[in-house]
């Protein structure tokens, strides 16, 4: 039996592509303005005019391009997927925007039938092509002069709203104001000077300028700064517009992504590398390849080489900014910060600006990661704010440097700085070694403690801490509870125990075992006047009490979570001082 060829429904070929391919039938204006540019482009010669009339319910779309012989009808208008913009092996030709052959069809989505009147710049008659939504086509003489190409369509039932004249205006001017032709419609020009980045101006001062109402026009927002892009394997020019507020690094960036000077759509995602979430771009790529929709680029190499090399330029602007504007920098920093953060994970160039340039709190105020080590050479630093609240003026009235690594990123920031300069050094607090820059007590105050001490151990031995007396600063603080690293992993050792069943009980116990046996420690300050009366009770009086509100306050002031024993000996405290507090001196508990 001899091979048959396929048949083709055009309704449901029509159908797909308006249900699936585009989001909305308003691009047949684009798929329509594209062939005219086209044949243009086809024809070689300079200049071009695509005229577009409107009025009634019927658009006409002419121009001046190469046009079509009667054979090129037949074969090109008439087989949908068969397009003259493809060469020998199926390639996209270079200067072309339409290569599927599919584009035509988008038509459809507004009118019923397509009136095609062309005449070959390659000599021949004018030709007539009609062809309906249903499925068929008709060839007739045509009457035209010049050769170029008419393509006229009446609107279908519904679709009068989007052939009106304000409705094509508008069409033409969101894709096609940047076009290199010449373009009007019902007589107005479209087009203008093509690109606003490539337009000359008086000086730079004045380009920024109308670069700026540029993107007040565009996205209603003035710029923090403008910055020209250019990456020439993709043929890409444009301008980046840096925000001017904070946003989410979560929030994806949307950009204005022309090809070949033909919108392509406003909202593309992905252009930027993710951590550049601070900019909207607006470029033109004639290398880039749009998706057969037309309105997102296709994934490939080039764009992930365009995505490294636009991430390149933006990351020299902030280099440059570094060098030459610092309160500019700053200011930037404060917007973008996390964004900059996120990309001195990776980059050293962005870690050096982190570094130099943006504040973070430490034990002797805000200041610069730099500026920090040079005051202390020696520096921790804490890897939760919490901890940092919790010991920054302590460790800063012993002399230990704290900086809070607390935030986003922070910690892995401060940790790489060795990357940058192996000699830098860094390390992470360990709470317990506090302690040991605290004074100790002379031996004969030590001593009168002792039963005090005794008492007071007591008094929290239960709550599995330790109690010791030191002299520190601030003396404004009375107590201070101190978990170091490995006392912390068997607190939540032993809890996880209490809540787990046996078996695993015992594996957990295994674990324990091997940990040291440091305990968490309060450690009271003997510079402090509340504290030192509490000392002066020796092991008598409301000593218990009095301990145990040390105890709990130190665990509040430093955001340790309450397990439900420190609860209960915190209430039991208040009662007993409220106790001694209401009762005759001459009736002691
Ligand atoms: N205004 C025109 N002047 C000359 N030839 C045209 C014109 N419009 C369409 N054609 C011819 O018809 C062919 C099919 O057009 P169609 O718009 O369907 O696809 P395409 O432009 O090749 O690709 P795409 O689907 O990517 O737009 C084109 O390749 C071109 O040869």
């Amino acid at each position: 039996m001899a091979d048959q060829a396929f048949q083709v429904d055009l309704r449901g070929v029509v159908d797909l592509l308006s249900r699936h391919l585009y989001a909305s039938p308003r691009v047949y204006l684009r798929e329509l303005l594209q062939n005219a540019v086209d044949a243009i482009t086809a024809r070689g010669a300079d200049g071009g005019r695509v005229v577009i009339e409107t009025g009634g319910g019927v658009l006409r779309v002419h121009d001046d391009g190469v046009g079509l012989t009667e054979t090129e009808v037949h074969t090109l208008l008439a087989t949908i997927g068969r397009s003259s913009k493809r060469d020998e092996l199926g390639f996209a030709r270079h200067d072309f925007l339409g290569q599927f052959g599919i584009g035509l069809l988008s038509a459809f989505l507004v009118a019923d039938e397509i009136e095609v009147v062309t005449r070959s710049a390659r000599g021949g008659a004018a030709v007539r092509w009609t062809g309906r939504s249903e499925g068929s086509y008709r060839v007739e003489p045509g009457r035209r002069a010049e050769p170029g190409t008419t393509v006229t369509l009446r609107a279908r039932q519904g679709a009068a709203e989007l052939l009106s004249p304000a409705a094509v205006a508008d069409l033409a001017r969101t894709y096609g104001s940047l076009l290199p032709v010449e373009l009007t419609v019902d007589g107005s020009p479209i087009t203008g000077d093509g690109p606003p980045w490539l337009a000359h101006h008086r000086d730079p001062a004045a380009r920024k300028r109308a670069l700026e109402r540029y993107c007040e026009e565009l996205y209603g927002f003035t710029p923090f700064d403008v910055v020209d892009l250019e990456v020439p394997e993709a043929g890409l020019t444009g301008v980046a517009f840096v925000l001017p507020q904070a946003v989410s690094p979560t929030a994806r960036a949307a950009h204005r992504v022309y090809v070949k000077r033909m919108l392509l759509a406003e909202g593309v995602e992905g252009l930027l590398p993710e951590w550049a979430f601070f900019a909207r771009c607006v470029v033109d790529a004639g290398e880039l390849r749009p998706t057969a929709s037309r309105e997102a680029l296709y994934e490939d190499e080039l764009l992930d080489a365009t995505r490294d090399g636009l991430g390149d330029v933006l990351r020299q602007w902030l280099v440059r900014l570094a060098e030459t504007d610092p309160p500019r920098l700053r200011g930037f920093l404060r917007l973008h910060q996390l964004g900059v953060k996120a990309m001195a994970l990776h980059d050293d160039d962005m870690l050096r600006i982190v570094d130099r340039w943006l504040e973070y709190e430490t034990s002797a105020g805000p200041m610069t990661l730099a500026e920090f080590r040079r005051r202390h050479p020696d520096g921790r630093f804490t890897a939760s704010v919490d901890e940092f609240r919790r010991l920054s003026a302590v460790a800063g009235a012993q002399g230990v440097g704290l900086v809070n690594g607390g935030y986003v990123h922070d910690t892995e920031i401060i940790e790489r700085l060795p990357d940058l300069d192996p000699d830098i050094c860094l390390s992470r607090l360990d709470a317990a070694e506090l302690t040991t820059t605290f004074g100790v007590l002379d031996p004969a105050a030590e001593l009168s403690l002792r039963p005090f001490l005794a008492a007071a151990q007591r008094a929290v031995d239960r709550l599995g801490c330790e109690v010791v007396v030191r002299d520190f600063d601030p003396a404004s603080l009375p107590a201070l509870y101190l978990t170091s690293r490995d006392a912390q992993f068997r607190e939540e050792l032993g809890r996880a125990r209490d809540e787990a069943g046996e078996l695993w009980a015992d594996v957990l116990g295994a674990v324990g075992a091997t940990a040291g046996v440091e305990r968490p420690q309060l450690v009271l300050n003997h510079r402090n006047p509340l504290a030192r009366r509490v000392m002066s009770l020796g092991d008598g009086g409301p000593v218990e009490p009095a301990v145990q509100a040390l105890y709990g306050q130190a665990l509040l002031l430093g955001h340790h979570p309450l397990r439900p024993a420190d609860t209960a000996v915190l209430n039991r405290s208040f009662i007993g001082l409220l106790e001694w507090a209401v009762h005759a001196p001459e009736a002691p508990r």
